[in-house]
């Protein structure tokens, strides 16, 4: 219905709603048994899937450890997603400083959120549903993942999916109505959504849809939203089953340890920290880890699993020499590229904020503005080695904002960039209209590590990330940037009048503005990892020395242990990782109901 311009009104209906959705997320339990079947680490994108397929078996008590608390309802306005990673909800990681990446950033070093909240970093990332290629899953296969083919996980993609749009539903094939996790396009989109898809065409593009048969195109964004708000993981797969009686959860609690017996190398139980007091929980079955790229194997490590000589020099006793923590991939994403438009067509937070019709949009129709994440409005996957090829295996995306870092001041803070950055190339333009296509590398040869500082559980692990180790890393950034051009002079973008902003990024300025050299240097100082963590508990065949767990994500050598979350990726797939680490919760629980003899 119309607004009819009642704030009181409107926070009437939205504040019940948001004590509803309080009520509906699953309390912690009231007690904790000494002994559950599983413990599961860690309730983000794949832990949630996991818990609420593993409780589905009445006899098996499951425990569900989560070091972050609870969701809250205005985590849910999409448009609000920018600011989360400046809450507690957040692990507020970074790397450790390099010579050749994150030059532009504060001490050098590039923020890589976490998420820490019922269901982790589903809940604070931007919504952004994707699944990848089909041949991304067929190469896990062929790297000897049995059982990991495309044909493998199909499956699993669609059970989990609840496709909200009716032109995509149709297509049963590569599409599902009856799974929890819902997918919609926002229910309000700029004239520069239409703009990127239509520009995407003029440069002989296909519009896609890129979860379906073929990934190459533009599109405009499929989100994990419903009816104009977040549907993480846990409000998808955790709220819906608050009510098992063999489903406990302890939240704010921090696992510090996996109890391995050093004799039987069998994994027994966690040691997690609540609320300073220290518990002790077996289980019968299996531990599993789904804490995520950074902290499964940073708790791996901690119990004595990993590289024999760091975890020498860090005085744990070695249970496993494994390589855990190595093969750290992510989407090196390119943001700084600001475009200006002459007309009033982007979001500008503080405006759509204070814009009061808006605001009662939302909170009556959940409609508008506030209903679009983080301002982003469409995505392009490009191959650019075969960019006639409507099947091609893309290399490149575009992920369009109608909205640049002068925008808002968060987004060169959620960046991480220097103020001196921001005050010289940006701080003159706020309150004007932008737009960006973040262009990001997505099959990257790069590898990073993951490595312990101490010993201490509490202490953040060593992110060592140097995204465009592989100088083909840095070409192939350089050909995302010239697609953004190339887009940004269609006849799309001029109808308003976009041009580029070309204030020079300080460290760069020596170069010409423009030039492969210069955009290879912005790079270098304004790119970062886009929070798309994975490979760091690699998957692999029992002959792949650098494999952590095999294809039934169990941990070689130690029994009793698996790890289901993004960490277990070969290859990062040429998407979001958020739906991908579904994925992997899904078809992770089917092997543990397998192996146990209870998948019907
Ligand atoms: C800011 C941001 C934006 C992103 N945007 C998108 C996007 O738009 N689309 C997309 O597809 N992907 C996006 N991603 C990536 C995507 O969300 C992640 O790849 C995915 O959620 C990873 O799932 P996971 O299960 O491996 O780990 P997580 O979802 O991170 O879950 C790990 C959980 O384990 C908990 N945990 C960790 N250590 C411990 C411990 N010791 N004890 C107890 N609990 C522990 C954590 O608190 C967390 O809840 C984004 C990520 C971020 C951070």
């Amino acid at each position: 219905r119309t607004p009819n311009n009642s704030l009181l009104e409107g926070l009437l209906k939205f504040i019940p709603e948001g004590t509803r959705y309080y009520e509906e997320e699953p309390p912690d339990a009231k007690k904790i048994i000494p002994e559950y079947d599983f413990i599961v680490v860690g309730a983000g994108s794949a832990g949630s899937v996991l818990a609420n397929r593993l409780t589905e078996i009445s006899e098996w008590d499951i425990l569900l450890v989560e070091a972050g608390g609870r969701e809250n309802y205005a985590m849910d306005i999409p448009l609000l997603a920018n600011f989360l990673p400046f809450t507690e909800a957040n692990w507020k990681y970074r790397t450790v400083p390099s010579d050749n990446v994150c030059l532009g950033m504060v001490n050098r070093q590039c923020l890589y959120h976490r998420g820490k909240v019922m269901g982790g970093s589903s809940t604070i990332n931007f919504m952004v549903s994707t699944r990848g290629n089909r041949r991304n899953y067929d190469q896990w296969e062929e790297m000897g993942n049995t059982g990991w083919g495309y044909k493998d996980v199909l499956p699993y993609f669609l059970k989990l999916e609840n496709m909200t749009i009716p032109e995509l539903a149709r297509d049963t094939k590569y599409h599902s109505t009856s799974g929890e996790q819902p997918t919609s396009y926002a229910t309000y989109r700029t004239p520069l959504a239409d703009a990127f898809v239509n520009g995407g065409e003029e440069l002989g593009y296909k519009i896609v849809d890129y979860n379906g048969e073929t990934q190459t195109g533009f599109s405009y964004l499929q989100s994990t939203t419903r009816d104009g708000a977040r549907w993480g993981a846990s409000r998808s797969f955790l709220h819906p089953i608050r009510n098992r009686k063999n489903f406990h959860v302890s939240k704010r609690s921090l696992v510090t340890k996996i109890l391995i017996d050093p004799i039987t190398k069998t994994a027994f139980g966690v040691r997690f920290v609540r609320n300073k007091k220290e518990y002790e929980v077996r289980a019968r079955k299996e531990v599993i880890l789904s804490a995520g790229a950074v902290n499964s194997p940073q708790l791996l490590m901690l119990s004595g699993i990993g590289p024999r000589k760091h975890l020498t020099e860090m005085n744990i006793p070695v249970i496993q020499d494994l390589k855990v923590g190595y093969n750290l991939m992510d989407h090196p994403g390119m943001p700084s590229a600001t475009f200006i438009v002459n007309q009033s067509v982007t979001y500008l937070t503080d405006a759509v904020m204070s814009n009061r019709s808006a605001f009662l949009d939302y909170l009556y129709n959940r409609r508008g503005p506030f209903s679009v994440p983080g301002a982003s409005e469409g995505i392009a996957f490009i191959d650019t080695k075969d960019p006639k090829n409507p099947d091609g295996n893309p290399d490149v995306e575009l992920f369009f904002l109608a909205a640049g870092i002068p925008s808002e001041v968060t987004y060169y803070k959620l960046l991480g960039y220097t103020d001196e950055l921001y005050n010289t190339v940006y701080k003159h333009l706020e309150g004007g209209h932008y737009w960006t296509a973040v262009s990001m590398v997505l099959q990257p040869k790069s590898r990073g590590r993951i490595m312990l500082k101490s010993s201490n559980p509490r202490q953040s692990p060593l992110i060592y990330h140097d995204f465009y180790h592989n100088p083909e890393d840095l070409e192939t950034q350089l050909l995302a940037i010239k697609e953004v051009m190339k887009l940004s002079k269609t006849q799309a973008f001029r109808k308003f009048g976009s041009k580029l902003h070309d204030i020079p990024i300080p460290g760069c300025k020596h170069l010409l503005f423009g030039s492969d050299d210069y955009w290879r240097c912005v790079s270098r100082h304004t790119a970062t990892g886009i929070w798309h963590l994975s490979g760091t508990c690699k998957m692999g065949p029992h002959w792949d020395s650098s494999a952590v767990v095999g294809p039934r994500l169990r941990v070689y050598g130690v029994k009793g242990l698996r790890v289901i979350d993004a960490s277990i990726m070969p290859m990062v797939p040429t998407a979001h990782t958020n739906i991908p680490s579904m994925m992997i919760g899904e078809k992770g629980a089917d092997l543990v109901k397998q192996d146990w003899d209870r998948l019907d």
